[in-house]
């Protein structure tokens, strides 16, 4: 597991990232920004997954604000068919480009569903008794975020959770539609619209980190442009799809 937060100490935001120590930790802390370089080259740190615990999985006690099972019913040719389906709200995501530290911009945070999903899949491939560490579903995505306020454009969304996720504070006119895709087409064919945006730390309006309210603790983590590659193709990275 290549993932890691280490204090380096303070560096001036505005001066983008200190270049990170060829036999150093796997990343720089920029001081006052809070943004953390990954340096893919540094392996063997770990997030800090202290902040889970009590993990237990049931059956879906009742209706739910986020995914809505569901089995289709139809014909096809002759033959009567059903499809299950979760139902789920379409997102958006944004590519970042930090002007600054020369970097995309993405996210990382603790997703539940990755942790059951990937112990399954550890399980088939070792046995029934092993485990995935917490660390393991700490998955780094681009920002992104669910569609479910009627009314708001997606340009909107996006906006938004690039200031509560990233906390910087970009105009809308900035913010360009890249492409979109259909995600888990098998079981959810939720459409996802993909923006790019470039931001510089004159934009900062605050820390990000996700709502705090709902319970979010994201990391925002700086991927050098040199190093997107090796990134993208390091597996032991746990990362989204739309970030590839
Ligand atoms: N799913 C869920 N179950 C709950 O029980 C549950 N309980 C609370 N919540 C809250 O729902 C909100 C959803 O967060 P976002 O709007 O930021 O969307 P993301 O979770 O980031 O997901 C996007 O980005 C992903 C990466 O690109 C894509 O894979 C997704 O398709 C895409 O939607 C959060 O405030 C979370 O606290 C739950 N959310």
């Amino acid at each position: 597991m290549a993932s890691a937060a280490v204090d380096q100490g303070e560096v001036r935001a505005d001066e983008g990232p200190t270049p990170a120590s060829p036999s150093g930790p796997g990343y720089e802390l920029i001081g006052k920004s809070g943004v953390k370089i990954i340096d893919i080259a540094a392996k063997g740190l770990e997030v800090t997954a202290n902040s889970i615990s009590g993990l237990r999985v049931e059956p879906l006690p009742g209706p739910s604000a986020f995914v809505k099972p569901k089995s289709i019913y139809f014909q096809q040719q002759t033959r009567k068919r059903r499809w299950d389906m979760v139902e789920s709200h379409p997102s958006v995501s944004i590519l970042l480009y930090h002007k600054g530290f020369k970097a995309a911009l993405l996210v990382r945070q603790f997703r539940p569903a990755v942790y059951v999903s990937e112990t399954k899949r550890v399980q088939l491939e070792e046995g029934p008794t092993a485990t995935l560490p917490l660390t393991g579903a700490f998955t780094y995505e681009l920002c992104a975020g669910i569609v479910d306020k009627p009314g708001l454009k997606l340009e909107e969304i996006a906006k938004e959770e690039i200031r509560e996720e990233c906390g910087y504070d970009i105009p809308l006119q900035s913010i360009r539609k890249l492409t979109s895709w259909l995600s888990a087409v098998g079981i959810s064919g939720a459409r996802q619209t993909c923006y790019y945006a470039e931001i510089d730390e004159s934009m900062r309006a605050g820390r990000g980190g996700g709502n705090l309210v709902e319970g979010e603790e994201i990391d925002v983590v700086a991927l050098p442009v040199d190093q997107i590659d090796k990134f993208i193709m390091d597996e032991s990275i746990p990362k989204s799809t739309g970030v590839i």
